[in-house]
């Protein structure tokens, strides 16, 4: 098998006497889509931190196509070609999509004596990228971001992921505030990234979502990696039941029926 982009040996990370992740090894290959889930506080993003360059590792090592890498910050991450899009994705609001989709990277053309903003090149790159992701209703470069619904947003930030060469995409709860058509449109896009060759991380708490897109799944239990299994090899009540810990939800079925037999009506 082809060596993983994306590896992460026995990584540990502790905030002063706070453990936060304990030991947690993964990998990812180019063109697979790896799903990180777990409940809130499982660590989740400190390990996209430690991914994307804003957090060392207390100990263990990361490698990119079998070779060390140290990412000191997260440019040094950036540049090897990581790229995190957040829930939101990380857009602005009040920027038009060509804008916001080369900040800090304007494309310039000649006026007179000086270099000034491409617009009209801008847009046309950020329409026809975010269209390749079969987002066509996108077609003015010149539209405020405020405007766009959130699967577009989503699809406008991992174009701009990829367009500015994204070779580990790490998507953090993307579906998270969607409804299901938005979120649909978004898992499209997830298998796009991913026969476009890019690895994916997808960390979700939804169960469905990650099966549906999913070719490897870990989850994570208070820093830990509770499970860690290929599309197939779990159903979604298994899954389910792993992330929210079996005993907590066997625990919260006892009670219901507790409160509904304390809440019937006794007899006289
Ligand atoms: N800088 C820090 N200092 C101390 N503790 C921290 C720090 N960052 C995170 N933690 C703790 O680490 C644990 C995991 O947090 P983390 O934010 O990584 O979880 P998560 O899985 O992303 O949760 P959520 O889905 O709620 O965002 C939490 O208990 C949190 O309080």
């Amino acid at each position: 098998m082809n060596t993983p982009l994306l590896k992460l040996s026995h990584v540990h990370k502790s905030f002063g006497p706070i453990d936060v992740l304990h030991d947690i090894s993964l990998e990812v290959r180019a063109g697979e889509v790896l799903c990180l889930l777990g409940d809130n506080g499982a660590g989740k993003s400190t390990l996209i931190k430690i991914l994307s360059g804003v957090h060392r590792p207390t100990s263990g090592t990361l490698e990119m196509d079998g070779r060390a890498v140290d990412f000191t910050n997260p440019k040094a991450a950036t540049l090897k070609g990581i790229a995190t899009v957040h829930q939101f994705g990380g857009t602005f609001p009040l920027m038009s999509i060509g804008r916001s989709f080369f900040v800090g990277a304007e494309p310039k053309k000649r006026w007179g004596p000086l270099k000034v903003y491409d617009r009209k090149r801008a847009n046309e790159i950020a329409v026809r990228a975010v269209r390749e992701f079969g987002i066509t209703r996108i077609d003015d470069g010149d539209r405020l971001v405020g405007g766009l619904s959130g699967g577009e947003r989503q699809a406008l930030a991992i174009a701009r992921a990829v367009y500015f060469g994204a070779r580990v995409l790490i998507l953090d709860e993307p579906t998270a505030a969607l409804g299901v058509k938005e979120a649909a449109h978004v898992l499209r896009i997830i298998m796009q990234a991913r026969r476009k060759g890019i690895a994916v991380i997808f960390i979700t708490h939804q169960v469905v979502h990650a099966l549906t897109v999913g070719d490897h799944f870990a989850v994570l239990i208070r820093g830990t990696k509770a499970a860690d299994f290929r599309k197939g090899e779990k159903t979604r009540e298994e899954i389910t039941d792993l992330m929210a810990g079996g005993e907590a939800m066997a625990e919260l079925e006892a009670e219901i029926e507790r409160e509904a037999l304390a809440a019937r009506p006794h007899p006289a």
